[in-house]
């Protein structure tokens, strides 16, 4: 079992005393979990740089769920659904689980943390579904940052029971107008800013000049964010995740968040594998899977001569 060679993580306390695991690869390579949400924060590669956004604003205090790094969103997806935005894992206190069940097909990545969350009496109050819902955070020895979700149906009373998913990744970006997503292109999406109506994509590759919010239907397994002044790609690889939300919300937007800078739209970019269209239904006893594996590839793979086939199919 993978487990038994598992690197110890390290356990700190956060912002405002909030509990935090930290997992090291490499030179600088690092992740770092709060167990508040089950959120990760940050993720660094191999000269320590940081390769997602947090905002400066982010309040980390219960009940707001931390602005940036990747929120969790469960049972629900934004506003799909009559819960609260996003649902509600992403705003509860996780737990170490310390005897996970082994996956089917064993990986020899050592460093990893394994987080489980549970629905208290008062959660159930709300969603009266009972689960498991456990995620492994893994950091590659190259530095690539995999979550692996597994949600279990344990209801005892007979129930199945329907959620929408996302991991609500924010990337950071050195200037949002010098950034293009591929992969996305041709596809049908909702426009969340057009009352979700659905359209079909053009053909290009995906900029960015206004705010932006859509959720991509059935979308390739394959992701690529290219920012072209830091010379980097990153790659998000998705499993059991069909859709891609895209979400920038521009300068208007980010005023009126309390938590977020007015600039800092600039800085970031949101990109997240998730299962919305079609929710995700299990009966007692079942359970589904869903990974989101993100690697960051070097300036002279993305300087001009990016082949989207080879990133995208490569
Ligand atoms: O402010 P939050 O609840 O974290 O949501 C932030 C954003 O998340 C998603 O990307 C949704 O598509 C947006 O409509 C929403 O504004």
């Amino acid at each position: 079992m993978a487990t038994s060679s598992k690197v110890p993580v390290e356990h700190v306390k956060g912002v405002n005393g909030l509990e935090k695991v930290i997992l090291r690869e490499g030179r600088k390579c690092s992740v770092e979990v709060y167990l508040y949400g089950g959120h990760v924060t940050s993720w660094k590669n191999n000269n320590g740089e940081e390769l997602l956004f947090v905002s400066s604003k982010a309040i980390f205090k219960p009940p707001k769920a931390i602005r940036g790094g990747i929120p969790i969103c469960f049972p629900q997806f934004s506003s799909h659904g009559s819960l609260e935005q996003h649902g509600f894992a992403r705003n509860r206190f996780w737990s170490i689980d310390t005897d996970p069940p082994p996956f089917p097909t064993n990986t020899t990545y050592k460093t990893f943390v394994d987080l489980i969350l549970k629905p208290s009496e008062e959660d159930i109050k709300i969603w009266p579904h009972s689960y498991e819902f456990r995620l492994r955070i893994t950091l590659g020895p190259g530095g690539d940052l995999m979550l692996i979700s597994r949600i279990r149906n344990t209801n005892l009373d007979g129930k199945p029971f329907s959620f929408t998913f996302a991991y609500h990744t924010y990337f950071s970006v050195s200037d949002i107008s010098e950034v293009r997503v591929e992969g996305l292109e041709t596809l049908d999406y909702l426009d969340n800013l057009e009352e979700k109506e659905r359209f079909t994509e053009q053909g290009d590759a995906i900029t960015f000049e206004s705010e932006v919010d859509k959720i991509y239907l059935s979308a390739l397994n394959k992701i690529a964010i290219i920012d072209h002044e830091k010379k980097r790609t990153f790659v998000l690889r998705k499993e059991g995740l069909p859709d891609a939300v895209v979400w920038n919300p521009w300068d208007k937007k980010a005023k009126a968040m309390a938590d977020f800078g007015d600039d800092e739209y600039k800085h970031m970019l949101c990109v997240e594998a998730a299962a919305i269209e079609k929710p995700i239904t299990l009966r007692p006893g079942e359970e589904w899977k869903g990974k989101q594996e993100l690697i960051v590839v070097p300036s002279s793979y993305c300087s001009g001569q990016l082949d989207p086939q080879r990133v995208l199919f490569g």
